[in-house]
């Protein structure tokens, strides 16, 4: 656990807590980037490549935003994702991602992608790569944001689809970070990924995989005994297994919990009863994420500024948040001290603000 600086949180009121937590330097671990397509570039995509949308204009896209659960959300970014046709278009999807993320303060960016959705159209994962590249070293150079690549296999798919995915993107190993597993949750138990998930180990990458945001606890234990995961992608179902929510605060599992995309998806009713805060207050590394902005209403300022107030979090708890981002990320060890440096010296201006 990163230590608490020697600030005066008291000091930074709710207003000058919203302001900070706009500007304050920021680690983005769960976003998928084909969950920032927003409808604009939709629908100018399906223009550019004669895709056939159901959607007349930007305000029928956004109409059809009224998810009720995971999959009813899935079924539409799949869909959505169609329009995704050439290395140009991945470009500019991910450009357009990392100037809103930059904006928002996000300094770092682990983001996941699901070659699967796109090689089961056509589409050769030389394209994906090719505009996914050009966008993040455009990324570093011209934003300053260090952005890596998750690649995601679809749990509803079989793992044999997986370990062929796998092995179909190591032309291009160097490019990508990890193995994560994301899509339909209940039914395609952790359990059913070892093999894949044990040769990305193998292979020097890092594990993640989403478990408990609609499954039950079972799935996060199976994430960590037979995936051996490093991160828990959501985890909030954790909170009905007393046993596991300890294991998780003892191990400093970290939890990517995006609180937006749990109402949207109705996990819970709305933000004020999310479980953010008893997460928190069991000593488990939460951080705060986005998930699919373009669909959920908000980046990763917007899901930290609504959280903090709807659950009534001091400036204490954000920081805390902030920093558990950078505990959790991948980054060696210089570069997260001095993004923790950076960050302790944003509260710092914000306390000593009169
Ligand atoms: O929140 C999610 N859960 C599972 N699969 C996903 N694919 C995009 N977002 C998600
Ligand atoms: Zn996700």
């Amino acid at each position: 656990m990163i230590p608490e600086p020697d600030l005066a949180f008291e000091r930074i009121g709710p207003g000058r807590l919203v302001e900070l937590l706009k500007r304050a330097p920021k680690a983005e671990l769960h976003l998928h980037i084909e969950g920032t397509l927003e409808p604009e570039m939709m629908l100018a995509l399906a223009r550019r490549h004669g895709v056939a949308l159901p959607y007349a204009d930007v305000e029928a896209v956004r109409a059809a935003y009224a998810f009720t659960s995971l999959q009813s959300f899935l079924d539409l970014y799949y869909a959505g994702a169609g329009v995704l046709r050439d290395a140009q278009d991945f470009h500019d999807l991910a450009w357009a991602y990392f100037q809103r993320a930059a904006a928002d303060g996000v300094v770092h960016a682990e983001c996941f992608f699901d070659p699967q959705t796109h090689t089961a159209r056509g589409v050769p994962l030389a394209a994906v790569f090719e505009g996914l590249v050009a966008a993040q070293r455009r990324a570093e150079t011209e934003l300053g944001l260090t952005a890596r690549w998750i690649l995601c296999v679809l749990r509803h798919l079989s793992e044999d689809e997986a370990l062929a995915t796998l092995e179909a993107a190591l032309p291009w190993r160097e490019h990508f970070i990890g193995l994560g597993l994301d899509s339909s949750e209940l039914g395609h138990p952790p359990s059913k990924f070892q093999r894949v998930f044990a040769r990305a180990r193998a292979l020097g990458l890092h594990v993640v995989a989403h478990a408990g945001e609609e499954g039950p606890p079972d799935y996060i234990r199976q994430a960590l005994d037979l995936l051996q995961v490093q991160r828990i992608d959501h985890g909030v179902q954790a909170v009905h297994d007393a046993a596991l929510l300890q294991r998780l605060a003892r191990e400093r599992v970290p939890l990517t919990v995006c609180p937006l995309s749990n109402v949207r998806l109705c996990v819970f009713p709305d933000l004020a009863s999310h479980n953010l805060r008893t997460l928190l207050d069991a000593g488990l590394c939460v951080t705060v994420n986005s998930d699919d902005p373009a669909y959920f209403g908000g980046y990763v300022a917007d899901n930290l500024v609504q959280t903090v107030q709807a659950l009534g979090l001091d400036a204490r708890a954000a920081w805390r948040l902030l920093a558990n981002g950078f505990e959790a990320a991948f980054l060696d060890d210089a570069t997260r001290a001095r993004h923790l440096a950076a960050l302790e010296r944003a509260f710092a201006d914000a306390a000593a603000q009169t």
